[in-house]
């Protein structure tokens, strides 16, 4: 189903001021658990893994550790280079940054009329039903691999408080907006804030890799606060 017909996209709303946000991107009372923005300290940090040295025994062992504790490690050493990821992240800022005119080009939903919903182009998160709320982000989706089945008519012709949720896939590659903050996974009942350095990658484990492991390493339920001051970047790969 379309995820907004007539409802204002999240940066359109940021940057016009309002009261209140539309009731499509207010959380339910019932789906409230305590604080939405709470994040407590953690038992142990979410380690840096130095992707070169994973054949060496005590990074495995930091990385196994990661992985059955947290579901999230951030990577380092990950061989791509500092100037790509920034480019990545300016290409990326200039899309969101042009008028919503510019952007509904690569819209998510067919003919524009919001009945036809599909997960690549530029709108908001796919929702079930029409009381399943919004998620406070605007996404541009694209799919990129493999080479063949990239939709062009979705790519953009100039460079260019999520829900908890754990990820379907197999592993989310994340490069996210390092100083700005707001991603956070659930522990144990308790949220903690995800850490974020510059050039360094942000990788969660997906429900598919949970189940093949049979649950050995976890998929974790994460999050995304929002930040009434700043405007938040992130890029992944799912
Ligand atoms: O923006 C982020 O840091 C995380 C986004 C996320 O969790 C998702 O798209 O599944
Ligand atoms: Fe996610």
């Amino acid at each position: 189903m379309a995820a907004s017909d007539e409802t204002p996209m999240v940066q359109d709303l940021a940057s016009t001021g309002f009261e209140e946000p539309p009731s499509r991107y207010l959380v339910h009372e019932q789906d409230r658990h305590g604080d939405l923005l709470a994040a407590g300290e953690m038992p142990e940090p979410i380690p840096l893994i130095d992707l070169s040295r994973l054949m060496d025994a005590d990074e495995a062992d930091k990385l196994r550790a990661a992985l059955q504790t947290w579901g999230f490690f951030l990577a380092t050493n990950h061989g791509i280079e500092d100037s790509l990821m920034d480019a990545m992240m300016s290409a990326s800022r200039e899309f969101f940054r042009q008028p919503s005119e510019e952007k509904q080009k690569c819209s998510n939903l067919v003919d524009g009329n919001g009945k036809h919903y599909q997960v690549e182009g530029y709108g908001s998160d796919k929702v079930v039903s029409e009381d399943h709320g919004l998620n406070w982000n605007d996404r541009l989706h694209l799919r990129v691999e493999p080479e063949d089945e990239r939709n062009f008519a979705k790519w953009p012709s100039q460079p260019e408080s999520f829900r908890p949720h754990s990820d379907g896939n197999l592993l989310t590659i994340l490069f996210v907006d390092d100083d700005v903050g707001g991603l956070q996974v659930q522990r144990d009942g308790k949220w903690y804030n995800v850490p974020a350095k510059p050039h360094t990658l942000v990788i969660n484990l997906g429900d598919c890799l949970e189940i093949m492991n049979n649950g050995i390493f976890r998929s974790p339920v994460h999050r995304v606060v929002t930040n009434t001051e700043k405007e938040r970047l992130s890029l992944a790969m799912f």
